[in-house]
């Protein structure tokens, strides 16, 4: 699923209007309706509803759902915030449509501000797409008696005072929504950490915009859903046999982290390779030998860390940093690899804290090596960033820089492509935020790494299985009380 930018968005909607053909008064209609089926099916009609109206087409919006709504008898109020002379088109039509069912209030200075029942369901249709500027004046006295106030917030397409596709100031009026309902695409600012109390729990309705057009347009934001992650999926053949499915190395673990080890290769076995070495110290034979019996130990000459390897030519693919620690020899180790390897590497945890402090390094990785860090890791790989939108392009630019695939780890882990291309991942909870579950992804990227997945592919699926097999595991236990292991379990890539 493609992410637009504003002004994509605005020329799809034209696109759309001219060569349906529909009015864009009917479009808006379709929005509104579609808005209207999402609200019915979450709040009953015995719940009041005040609409809050700004005077462009997200006003607009808010009207025909007024209008709807009212007709499917909601007790409804409407607070048009009057802050310009100018209004679109659309809402003034909508409001003349409004006037047969509905007398709308207006606001104009603070001392119009509303009382709220605490029952009142609010839905914010003050700004959407078109906002160029941060809220100010009247408009921001109503986000802040949103904000303050205890009741339920809907926001329409967008939280008002929130831009679509660039970061905002610390300091900007947001509404702070419960749900956010989106027209037809996702939006660049729901993929920020920043935003998440900007965002609130968001979803998409369908309102019928010209995919033939949306295929045309180019953007480097894609959103992976469960319709490309399937289509990624290699069948398997009934010929196959252990070969065909690779043989992975993972150099992992150290004295008191072997368990690291042994996720990631317990995800690397449950996400379909053939073979599986582990390269872990002395320390961890038995260990990995009796919890992983499927797996073959290549033992370390050092009996608490990893400090060299054998010949690792005939791997199809290498998985490094789970609890490997950053001993010098295992730093001296890591180099060597980088040096040595001639196919791309899964990078994580302290391998990629390794290579943070060495920056030599970072030439030395092989091209469409995938590291999988978490914020703070790559901040320290690629330094600090003013904020999420700035990490991205950061992240963008390093991928494009070392030609390498970054997980950018988080609510929805960012999959940057060398070609500058983002996929944002569809699945996963914050129950995934415990202890081990990032040795677990490194195991399942290394597994279809192994299996002969393009590294591209690698990643995009290996974070989405990896949040989907998280997300199964808190069905059945819960976010609480899940672990890594119980990812693990739920794994099924087929
Ligand atoms: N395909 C779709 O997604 C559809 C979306 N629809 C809805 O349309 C809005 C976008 O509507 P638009 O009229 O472009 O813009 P807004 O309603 O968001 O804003 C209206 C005007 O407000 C002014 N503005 C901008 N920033 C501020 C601010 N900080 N304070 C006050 N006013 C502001 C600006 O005009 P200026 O002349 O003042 O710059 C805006 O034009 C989209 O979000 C959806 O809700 C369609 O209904 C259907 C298709
Ligand atoms: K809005």
């Amino acid at each position: 699923m493609k992410i637009l930018n504003v002004g994509q968005i605005r020329d799809l909607d034209a696109f759309t209007i001219e060569n349906e053909p529909v009015s864009s008064v009917n479009l808006m209609e379709r929005a509104a309706q579609a808005f209207c089926w999402w609200f019915c099916n979450q709040f009953v009609n015995t719940r009041p509803v005040t609409v809050f109206c700004g005077q462009g087409n997200n006003g607009g919006d808010g009207l025909a759902i007024a209008r709807i709504l009212s007709q499917k008898c909601y007790d409804v109020r409407v607070y048009i915030i009057e802050h310009t002379a100018n209004t679109s088109a659309d809402f003034s039509e909508n409001l003349k449509r409004l006037s047969d069912h509905l007398t709308p209030f207006q606001i104009r200075k603070e001392t119009d501000l509303p009382d709220l029942s605490e029952k009142t369901i609010c839905i914010d249709a003050l700004l959407g797409s078109g906002l160029s500027r941060p809220a100010e004046g009247i408009m921001a006295k109503v986000i802040g008696l949103l904000n303050t106030s205890r009741n339920k917030v809907v926001s329409v397409d967008i939280a008002s005072g929130l831009f679509i596709d660039k970061s905002n100031q610390e300091t900007d009026p947001i509404i702070q929504p419960l749900f956010t309902i989106t027209f037809q695409l996702p939006k660049l600012a729901f993929f920020m950490p920043q935003n998440a109390v900007f965002v609130g729990e968001w979803r998409i309705v369908d309102i019928g915009l010209d995919t033939v057009h949306l295929l045309q347009q180019h953007t480097p934001y894609y959103y992976t859903d469960s319709a490309h992650a399937e289509s990624i999926i290699r069948p398997r053949n009934k010929f196959s046999h252990k070969g065909t499915f690779g043989h992975a190395l993972i150099i992992a673990g150290s004295y008191g982290k072997i368990g690291a080890a042994i996720l990631a290769g317990k995800a690397c076995l449950r996400s379909g390779v053939g073979l599986l070495t582990l390269h872990i110290p002395e320390c961890g034979y038995e260990i990995a030998q009796i919890s992983l019996p499927e797996a073959m130990v290549s033992v370390d000459v050092d009996r608490k860390f990893n400090t060299a390897l054998g010949s690792v030519s005939s791997y199809s693919s290498i998985g490094i940093g789970p609890g490997l620690g950053q001993e010098d020899a295992t730093a001296q180790m890591l180099a060597k690899l980088l040096t040595e390897a001639r196919l791309p590497l899964v990078i994580d945890a302290d391998a990629l804290n390794i290579i943070s402090q060495h920056n030599d390094l970072l030439d030395k990785i092989p091209a469409k090596s995938i590291l999988t860090p978490h914020p703070k890791e790559f901040q320290r790989l690629a330094g600090e960033t003013a904020n999420d939108f700035d990490r991205l392009e950061t992240g963008r630019k390093f991928a494009q820089k070392y030609n390498i695939i970054i997980c950018l780890k988080g609510a929805h882990t960012a999959v940057i492509l060398p070609n500058g291309d983002v996929h944002f991942n569809s699945t996963g909870n914050a129950g995934m935020a415990t202890g081990g579950t990032g040795d677990v992804l490194t195991g399942i990227i290394t597994s279809l790494l192994a299996q002969g997945y393009p590294p591209e592919h690698a990643a995009i699926l290996g974070v989405y299985e990896h949040g989907l097999a998280g997300d199964r595991a808190a069905s059945r236990k819960g976010q609480s009380a899940m672990i890594a292991s119980d990812v693990i379990e739920n794994l099924k890539i087929d």
